[in-house]
């Protein structure tokens, strides 16, 4: 079997408290690894001290080999905080108001991938099958085909696609796509993102699908499917069970006393849709009276790309959204938003997610969010809780048995969660069964598996 090697932006190298990353890419990829093996290749998260970003540190642990650089300053202003997360990834999200478009900046994008390719190519072998992740490294292949590299070359986007009248006003929009066409497969998460990507080459004459996936351009016949990304469903369940006995999750319990809990957990990002979130919640308790000092949603929150401006300046606004919403509807004896911005580990959230009666996923666009599986996957199929989930989430297509609802109509998520919190026992097995079965058939091995098949 050829060697699979993987790169991406974020690596996580577990750490001696096994603490998992907040990010569901890395989260996924390392269980996709950890099963087959291989290199993996990515960004340290560390910036270097001088203008140098210094030699690359391999290390094994187990089946895998992590291969880190240390990225400058600079390149990490441009490339990663820059053309990555304030253009790529607002338009991606259907944000283009929010989209800060900067030459210097993509040029730098352009640079940091040239730079990986160069890291990289000392370490391959011929028959390497190469699996690209995210929008931080579109132009890689071409930067290796560049090299003369005629390996496998897969990509997945872990984020949607865009529409052609977003996409196109994006400058260097032709250049983003001419880069995919250098894979050999180009994996999406959902049906709709494939429909967006060739509807934008379609409009801009780059390109057009042929028959089994195929896509035709200027100079290149590739793939194009969709690989909709799954959890460790198994593990994860079981990981749940054994919560119970975890002393934060015990405390926890505790101190909700007999309340009913709602759980959120995103990291802090403009496209989780939390600001929508919190006013619904609001709006429940106002609208439905019965639930005063009956419920406790608490919301997990681990602040993310601080140095972007929309973000930091997000941090602020919640913080104090969250503490109006309780000085204005909480109570001596309750305070009904418990807003936490610390990254809990994953064997906790597990037994969280289980304590809890409603799971809260409203993006306003999102991937596939890992969190929504995540939930479904730690409840009890005596006493499931019920999934009330975003339409825009790209787990909506999947999660059946979830209550779908439209992010941005507050009073549509707060009459949801008045349905889901009085929601009979047979139903919330019924409903919970259906999203549990497709989690089941369709984990993250299944993901790995259809992807590298496809690729092979
Ligand atoms: O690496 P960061 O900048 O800290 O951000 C964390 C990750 O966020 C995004 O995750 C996406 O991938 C998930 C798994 O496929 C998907 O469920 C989610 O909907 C996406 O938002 C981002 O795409 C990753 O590259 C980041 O590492
Ligand atoms: O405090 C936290 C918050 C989130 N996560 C994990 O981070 C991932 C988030 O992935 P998702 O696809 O929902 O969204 P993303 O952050 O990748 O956009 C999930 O596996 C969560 O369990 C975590 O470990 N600790």
């Amino acid at each position: 079997m050829s060697r699979l090697v993987v790169v991406s932006n974020r690596v996580p190298i577990p750490d001696k408290t096994g603490a998992a990353p907040a990010g569901g890419l890395a989260v996924a990829l390392e269980a996709a690894l950890q099963e087959r093996g291989g290199l993996w290749l990515g960004w340290s998260g560390q910036t270097s001290e001088t203008d140098e970003p210094g030699p690359l540190r391999t290390e094994t642990l187990g089946p895998i080999t992590y291969a880190l650089t240390d990225l400058t300053r600079t390149d990490v202003d441009e490339y990663y905080f820059g053309f990555a997360n304030r253009v790529l990834w607002p338009i991606c999200h259907y944000r283009l108001d929010l989209a800060e478009y900067a030459r210097r900046e993509m040029a730098g994008y352009f640079r940091v991938n040239r730079f990986f390719a160069e890291r990289l190519a000392p370490l391959l072998q011929p028959d390497d099958v190469i699996w690209i992740h995210d929008y931080h490294l579109i132009p890689l292949a071409g930067e290796l085909r560049r090299m003369g590299f005629k390996n496998r070359i897969g990509f997945f986007l872990h984020i949607p696609w865009p529409p052609a009248d977003i996409l196109l006003a994006m400058p260097v929009h032709e250049e983003i796509m001419r880069s995919l066409s250098q894979y050999d497969l180009v994996g999406f998460q959902t049906d709709h993102d494939l429909e967006n990507f060739l509807g934008c080459l379609k409009r801009e004459g780059m390109g057009q699908a042929l028959d089994e996936g195929r896509i035709q351009t200027e100079d290149r016949i590739f793939r194009g499917g969709v690989y909709s990304i799954g959890i460790e469903t198994s593990a994860f369940a079981e990981f749940a069970e054994k919560a119970a006995g975890n002393p934060t999750v015990r405390r926890t319990k505790r101190s909700i006393e007999d309340r009913k809990l709602i759980i959120g957990v995103d990291r802090l990002d403009y496209s989780k849709g939390l600001t929508q979130r919190i006013d619904a919640f609001e709006r429940f308790v106002v609208g439905y009276p019965a639930y005063h000092g009956k419920v406790t949603f608490l919301q997990i929150t681990p602040k993310s790309r601080s140095e972007v401006p929309e973000y930091e300046a997000m941090q602020r606004a919640l913080a104090e959204q969250a503490g109006r919403v309780n000085g204005s509807i909480g109570a001596v004896d309750w305070v009904p938003i418990r807003y936490i911005n610390r990254s809990i580990a994953r064997p906790v959230l597990a037994g969280l997610y289980r304590l809890a009666r409603v799971g809260l996923v409203t993006p306003l666009r999102d991937g596939m969010n890992l969190v929504a599986k995540e939930y479904i996957a730690a409840q009890d199929p005596e006493d499931p809780g019920v999934l009330v989930l975003s339409r825009f989430a790209g787990a909506a297509r999947s999660m059946k048995g979830a209550l779908l609802v439209n992010p941005y109509d507050v009073e549509g998520i707060a009459h949801a969660l008045s349905r889901a919190l009085a929601m009979p026992l047979d139903e919330r097995k019924d409903r919970w069964r259906v999203s549990m079965d497709d989690l089941l058939a369709n984990d993250v091995t299944r993901w790995c598996d259809d992807f590298l098949r496809d690729l092979g």
